[in-house]
């Protein structure tokens, strides 16, 4: 059978290079609007970008800004203003809401030594520069989506961050004594403050941190510079037993709005983990005392503060349980301290086609401009909307749903100009502006592009809609279907059949929508089809379909996708002869499984810091109990190790399969997860060697979960992509 498959190396690496360029949008802030001496208007979008950079082995982080003019329900003109900009050392930076100064956090090294200052800017000058490592009133700041925040005051008088606790000097009890006064000249030099707090027999004292993604982050503390002062306060009255973050300046500044996540009695992963118990906190900054503002009884996350600072929203879901769920959109009234659900968790997606809201966080700014409705960009099925909220009844409108376009990001909304993210799997990211029509106009939404970015005519996507045989139909919640991307080249010679990459999600709970994916582009360009599977389980759907898996891991999962891959090989489209699957942590659970229940079907596997055995990973994840909930039993902080429970737990896992396995398997794995620990690829990789199965194993030092880093990343990829080569042709 003739294949158009690129093979060569240097080919690929040449194809990973050219699709790698394409920079991903990170931030975008609104700068004031300016009137002209004519009367025209303007303002200023600042945008943020990221690009991978192959030869200095980073992700560069670059500026661009553009001027949009318009008659504040319009765009009239608009452009770029001015060419890239790298950043470098830029922990965190904010405008102040007047756009008159702007606040750096910056982390530089000076004689070896890492520092790190806040910076104020005015115009051309650099007002001040705090040496805030000198001050020693904290540690490192956040800069973090989780926590971080650096918020100037309504009175611009003030700069809000997180940083991490002060922790006194720790010594040995036998470190030689510094002398309590030491004489210089006739002067006598008493021994330093930090002297006296130095606390023996503590330097060894573990400190758990918030795992995967937030190592080192263990004790966040809200800060505030006084900028005419010149002087950082660490803000007291928060409880002992919560991490305080996302926090922004309450109505009239005063006091502080955060979120409190409950650290006792020990503290689990929290990226990707919206389900940890924590409330919504308001301390003032008068008496210093804390007032809880919600239940305490949920998790909570991105409060935002409406413009005319009467009303706060935030996303709420269950505690425990799966660990993306359908979300609530609440509000927080701040006058009469009230609570009410503004839009309510689905369970069943109804005529309407609204799914529910799957977020862990809002765009930094999602409010219109009269205070009457929330912005929410979430995926909707396989793609992601931008969808607008009314407030007042709960109405949810979808503003994109109609368009070609795949996947709708919201990065800012100011005065109703919306600065959005839009691509699809044949099309990078594009910057759009566009003004959101007045409450209850027929006026049509127009989008204007600020920066392009080419579509891949090479490139053709779909959704498919798969509906499980009765058979497969999950008692509990009947009825459920689901859905797989499929990407594939525009062009097929004839009589040729297409190789297939079969390619389930991790989570479970996440969801592949239409988005630009840089490995599916580069195997899409090689010739390969890619099926990306949004098996029952996935989040988007409706809680139902969420709810429909824990428990049943290991079985509805895997035929899931088995049942997809099954579906679109019945065509004739795909060598069924030449398919290879890939996952990453429980898509790698799910490879491992497929080749494992279904031998000889996969001629190639690829499982990235996969979960092979929940029985083992319990005990060294940080997310012990995503290993109770997925092989469902309900979890407790006091539960402890259960012969039934890990029987059960090892039943499920994809170890249990791997004497039926007879596909070559390449297993990469990350050095610093603490997500799924890489014992679980090794265990699974001696498992296979004892087995003569061929099997290879790329350790990546410095890489975390997400094999992210641009080595792993770019070595990962090409060893992908020949591993599947020599077997699905060999
Ligand atoms: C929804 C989700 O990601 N759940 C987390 C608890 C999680 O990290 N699960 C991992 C086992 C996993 O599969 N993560 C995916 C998202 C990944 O690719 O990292």
């Amino acid at each position: 059978m003739n294949s158009q498959v690129v093979t060569n190396p240097e080919d690929i690496a040449r194809l990973y290079r050219e699709l790698s360029l394409f920079p991903s949008l990170s931030r975008a802030d609104v700068g004031p609007v300016v009137t002209s001496q004519y009367g025209g208007k303007y303002s200023n979008i600042y945008t943020e970008w990221s690009q991978r950079d192959l030869d200095r082995n980073e992700n560069v982080n670059f500026c661009r800004q553009y001027i949009v003019f318009h008659d504040d329900k319009s765009v009239v003109y608009s452009g770029a203003s001015g060419n890239c900009t790298e950043i470098k050392g830029e922990l965190q930076s904010k405008d102040s809401p007047s756009g008159d100064m702007k606040a750096v956090v910056r982390e530089c090294t000076i004689k070896g030594e890492d520092k790190q200052f806040l910076e104020i800017w005015s115009k051309n000058i650099k007002m001040k520069s705090i040496n805030l490592t000198a001050l020693k009133k904290h540690g490192k700041v956040y800069e973090d989506d989780q926590f971080g925040c650096l918020v100037w005051s309504h009175s611009e008088t003030h700069l809000l961050y997180v940083a991490e606790r002060k922790r006194p000097k720790a010594k040995s009890f036998f470190q030689s004594e510094s002398p309590e006064l030491s004489s210089i000249g006739d002067e006598e030099e008493t021994v330093s403050s930090e002297e006296k707090e130095t606390v023996k027999g503590e330097q060894f004292v573990f400190h758990e941190d918030w795992g995967e993604g937030l190592v080192g982050k263990s004790c966040p503390v809200l800060c505030v510079l006084d900028i005419e002062g010149d002087n950082v306060s660490v803000l007291e009255g928060v409880p002992d037993n919560i991490s305080p973050g996302q926090a922004f300046w309450a109505p009239g500044d005063t006091g502080v709005v955060f979120v409190g996540w409950l650290h006792e009695p020990f503290r689990c992963g929290l990226k990707f983990c919206p389900n940890r118990s924590s409330s919504l906190y308001y301390v003032d900054l008068t008496g210093g005392k804390c007032e809880q503002l919600t239940s305490g009884t949920s998790a909570v996350s991105s409060p935002r503060l409406s413009p005319d600072q009467c009303r706060i929203v935030y996303l709420e879901c269950a505690v425990f349980g799966p660990h993306m769920q359908c979300s609530r959109l609440c509000m927080f009234d701040w006058y009469t301290k009230k609570t009410s659900v503004v839009v309510d968790v689905v369970n069943r997606p109804g005529e309407d086609g609204f799914t529910g809201i799957y977020s862990s966080q809002l765009s930094r700014q999602c409010w219109s401009a009269d205070s009457q409705r929330v912005i929410v960009s979430c995926p909707q099925r396989s793609r992601k909307d931008l969808l607008m909220v009314d407030t007042s009844t709960g109405s949810v409108t979808s503003l994109t749903s109609k368009s070609d376009v795949g996947c709708w990001c919201l990065l800012n909304i100011e005065r109703d100009l919306m600065v959005v993210s839009c691509s699809s799997p044949n099309c990078p990211p594009r910057l759009r502006v566009g003004f959101l029509p007045p409450r209850d106009s027929q006026e049509e939404l127009v989008w204007v592009t600020l920066e392009d970015s080419q579509m891949l005519p090479e490139i053709d996507w779909q959704i498919l809609t798969f509906t499980p045989p009765p058979e497969q139909d999950n008692s509990q919640y009947p009825g459920l279907d689901f859905e797989a991307l499929l990407i594939k080249p525009k062009e097929v010679k004839d009589g040729v059949k297409l190789p297939l990459i079969v390619t389930p999600h991790g989570g479970p709970h996440s969801v592949f929508v239409a988005d630009w994916f840089l490995y599916s582009s580069v195997l899409c360009r090689m010739g390969f089809a890619v099926l990306m599977v949004n098996y029952r389980g996935s989040t988007g759907y409706g809680q139902d379909n969420i709810l429909s898996l824990p428990g049943n891991v290991g079985t509805q999962d895997v035929k899931d996708v088995q049942f997809a891959v099954e579906s679109v090989l019945k065509g004739d489209e795909f060598d069924m002869q030449k398919v290879a699957v890939s996952g990453g942590s429980h898509g790698g659970f799910l490879a491992c499984h497929l080749i494992g229940q279904y031998p000889g079907f996969y001629k190639a596997c690829v499982s990235r810091n996969p979960v092979t055995n929940l029985a083992s990973m319990i005990g060294s994840t940080d997310i012990p109990d995503w290993c109770m909930v997925e092989a469902g039993f309900d979890y407790t902080t006091d539960c402890l190790p259960d012969p039934a429970v890990w029987e059960q737990m090892l039943n499920k896992s994809p170890i249990r399969y791997v004497t039926q396995v007879q596909t070559p398997v390449l297993l990469t794995l990350g050095e610093d997860d603490k997500r799924v620990p890489s014992k679980q690829g090794i265990e699974y990789y001696r498992a296979l060697q004892a087995k003569k199965v061929p099997v290879r194993l790329l350790w990546y030092p410095g890489n975390n979960h997400s094999l992210s880093k641009v080595d792993a990343e770019s070595d990962g990829f090409m060893n992908i992509a020949l591993w599947i080569i020599q077997h699905l042709w060999k």
